[in-house]
């Protein structure tokens, strides 16, 4: 131990050293888990990894989500950005085609590549190289309350017009209103996209697709969901108006993915958390599909620490890790070997969700896919509001598309 001690190399500050002597150090990570719920957690987790190299310091930083993009890249232009980051899957091809982000390939990071699922794996390879490795991967479905349901003497709606039925049913009988939809995050539409047939973009034809027929179809069908009361909606708070007025009983129904359970069961309708229902997002005209999403760990490029950083992102995205977090927060493991775990088996909110996310829509992994997601909120929140018509919305979010990717048709 003495010799690993000296091989360290002096200033803990560079840490780990060459050696494989022990870590030491600091790793500083920025964490977009969801404070007050989530947090607590992953917090507990880093700190099992300081248990397990005393010498090692985790400096851990919760960013909100809705920040963490831009001030990681403004951080890494300065040159200070965090040794790790917890990079949403759309961010992860940005960072790397940025040069953000240290490729993983042969470090510690990466230990049984192949225990990853493909989908999650496929936000983590740009151009050949690994630049993450997968920690949680989600989709959606349709959350509702049972007792409201039953009160109204309806099931969850399998498709639109069920919805629409449902909706009016639970009105009458409860005097609530059916679904809150999401209006000021463009992700809560992409179920409805889907569920026409539509797409934002087709990237093996390099095509922009949400100005087809299909995606002024969708526009409508969202529309007239608010237009005749089935749901609704906001233009701003949606997050905070959507988990409030589901958890205290407002609405019946939300369309959310397994990372609003942990608040939602903090809920007065839901202190006996059998009242929760989950059910496949409701199909569209043409067919039934929800969005994959979730996080990967990233090591910045410009890491003074990369030996101890590649340890913590291993030890995060472990085995042990991933049923510790299936089983305390009904997250979505990524590794196939951690969903036969006992916390993951336990977890009825991880077996309903497997087979959504194992069937859930891939995205185009490329660096501009994040930024689809701004123009489309601006047109999905007018429509929403009565501010502009389904075509019009159409037009212009493809336009806008078109001048974000280059030459595609
Ligand atoms: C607009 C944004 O569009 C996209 O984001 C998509 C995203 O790609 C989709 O996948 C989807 O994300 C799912 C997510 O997969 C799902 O897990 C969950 O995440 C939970 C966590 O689970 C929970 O732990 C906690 O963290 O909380 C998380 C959030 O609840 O829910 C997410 C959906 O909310 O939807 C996102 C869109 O919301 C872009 O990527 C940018 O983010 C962009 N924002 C930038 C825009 C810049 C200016 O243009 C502005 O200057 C910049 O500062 C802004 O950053």
């Amino acid at each position: 131990l003495a010799l690993a001690a000296t091989a360290c190399g002096s200033d803990g500050e560079s840490g780990g050293g060459k050696s494989s002597g022990e870590l030491s150090g600091t790793v500083t990570w920025w964490d977009t888990s969801s404070p007050g719920s989530e947090d607590k957690v992953f917090k507990k987790l880093a700190e099992g990894f300081e248990k397990k190299h005393p010498k090692v310091d985790v400096k851990y930083v919760n960013v909100p989500f809705g920040e963490a993009q831009n001030n990681f890249k403004n951080a890494a232009e300065t040159g200070d950005a965090p040794d790790v980051i917890r990079s949403e899957v759309a961010w992860t091809p940005d960072f790397a085609s940025l040069s953000y982000l240290a490729p993983l390939d042969g470090t510690p990071a990466l230990k049984n590549q192949d225990d990853f699922l493909d989908q999650a794996v496929a936000s983590t390879k740009y151009e050949g190289k690994t630049y993450a490795v997968p920690q949680v991967i989600d989709s959606m479905g349709i959350f509702y309350n049972k007792k409201l349901l039953e009160k109204a003497g309806v099931e969850a709606p399998a498709n639109l017009d069920e919805l629409k039925s449902a909706a009016k049913k639970i009105k009458e009988k409860t005097g609530k209103t059916g679904l809150y939809l999401r209006g000021d995050d463009p992700y809560f539409f992409l179920s409805f996209l889907y569920g026409e047939g539509g797409d934002l973009v087709d990237a093996g034809s390099r095509t922009v697709t949400v100005d087809k027929p299909e995606g002024v179809k969708a526009f409508k069908a969202v529309k007239e969901l608010v237009d005749d009361g089935t749901a609704k909606t906001d233009a701003s708070d949606g997050w905070e108006n959507m988990m409030q007025s589901f958890k205290n009983g407002d609405v019946a129904m939300m369309i959310n993915g397994p990372w609003a359970v942990a608040d939602t069961l903090t809920g007065e309708e839901f202190t006996d958390k059998d009242n929760l229902g989950i059910a496949p997002v409701p199909a569209g005209s043409a067919a039934q599909g929800a969005p994959q999403g979730g996080h990967n760990l990233a090591v910045y490029a410009g890491s003074k620490n990369l030996d101890a950083s590649y340890a913590f992102v291993e030890y995060m995205t472990s085995v042990d890790a991933q049923a510790t977090v299936a089983g305390e927060l009904n997250l979505l493991p990524t590794r196939h070997s951690a969903y036969a775990k006992k916390q993951a088996v336990n977890s009825e909110i991880v077996g309903f969700f497997k087979p959504i996310v194992e069937t859930a829509v891939e995205r185009p992994w490329i660096p501009e896919g994040g930024s689809l997601f701004e123009p489309l909120r601006v047109e999905y929140t007018k429509v929403l509001t009565g501010q502009t018509t389904p075509e019009k919305a159409a037009k212009a979010t493809g336009d806008a598309y078109r001048k974000l990717l280059k030459d595609w048709k």
